[in-house]
């Protein structure tokens, strides 16, 4: 098997003097989504900050494209190809989609702005429709297609999402999942949260499950999402066998 993008090798991290994900160790393939499954407050958000960079790391290696960088800062991880959206809103509501994608590309030279903006707007067409729209006037599930495509603009080789779908319409669930199928297609590595487990199941091609803080089982989503404790824990004792 090919190197992974991501190797997370005994993690453990949390804040101040309390660790909250312990001895976690994964492996992310170059172009898979992976779906963090767990109960609340397992500390699913906990380990997207870990590899992004936000929170205390007590021990354990991040190996990102070959290189340990659980001692690097978050720029630096954004810089070598770590993208995270974190939970909740994040765009400028009161400027436009177009200034919003002139805002994310502000580590980028002044010079590759319009190729950046360009390749994101035509991987999601609905960003050009809406270019002079206020961010905070598009609907919910938009926002959050702005806010990947702000940072796909860094041409990121792993993106962490983190509950993508959360507050958004049934219909917009699926707008969401399909665009996160989309960048996944296109090379980008995706480890995503989600309330919706049984929509995040379906368009994942791996599936890690925590439980307070420990890695409780893993493997191809479609293998996950019928096993029983799962289907009893986080799927309402039902599941839908179509995928
Ligand atoms: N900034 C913080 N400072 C201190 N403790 C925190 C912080 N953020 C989260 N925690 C604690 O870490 C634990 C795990 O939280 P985390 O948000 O990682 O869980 P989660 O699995 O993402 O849960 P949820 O599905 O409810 O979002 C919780 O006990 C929480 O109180």
């Amino acid at each position: 098997m090919s190197s992974p993008v991501l190797e997370l090798v005994s993690v453990t991290a949390g804040y101040g003097d309390n660790p909250i994900v312990r001895d976690f160790s994964a492996r992310l393939q170059a172009g898979t989504i992976t779906t963090l499954i767990g109960g609340n407050g397992a500390g699913k958000s906990t380990l997207l900050r870990a590899i992004y960079g936000t929170n205390k790391f007590f021990s354990g290696q991040i190996v990102f494209k070959d290189e340990p960088v659980e001692r690097l800062p978050p720029w630096e991880r954004l810089k070598r190809g770590i993208g995270f959206v974190p939970q909740g809103r994040c765009n400028f509501p009161a400027m436009s989609v177009g200034e919003n994608l002139k805002m994310g590309c502000y580590t980028l030279a002044s010079s590759r702005h319009d190729v950046a903006i360009e390749r994101v707007v035509s991987l999601f067409p609905l960003l050009r429709e809406r270019w002079r729209t206020e961010a905070g006037n598009l609907s919910g599930g938009q926002q959050q297609i702005l806010e990947m495509a702000m940072v796909l603009l860094l041409q990121p080789s792993l993106l962490l999402l983190d509950e993508p779908s959360l507050g958004l319409s049934p219909k917009m669930q699926g707008d969401v999942f399909a665009t996160v199928q989309r960048i996944a297609a296109t090379g980008v590595t995706v480890l995503v949260v989600e309330q919706n487990v049984r929509g995040a199941l379906l368009i994942s091609d791996r599936a890690l499950v925590m439980e307070q803080g420990r890695k409780f089982m893993e493997g191809p989503a479609a293998e996950v999402r019928t096993d029983p404790r799962i289907r009893q824990a986080y799927l309402g004792g039902n599941i839908q066998t179509a995928a």
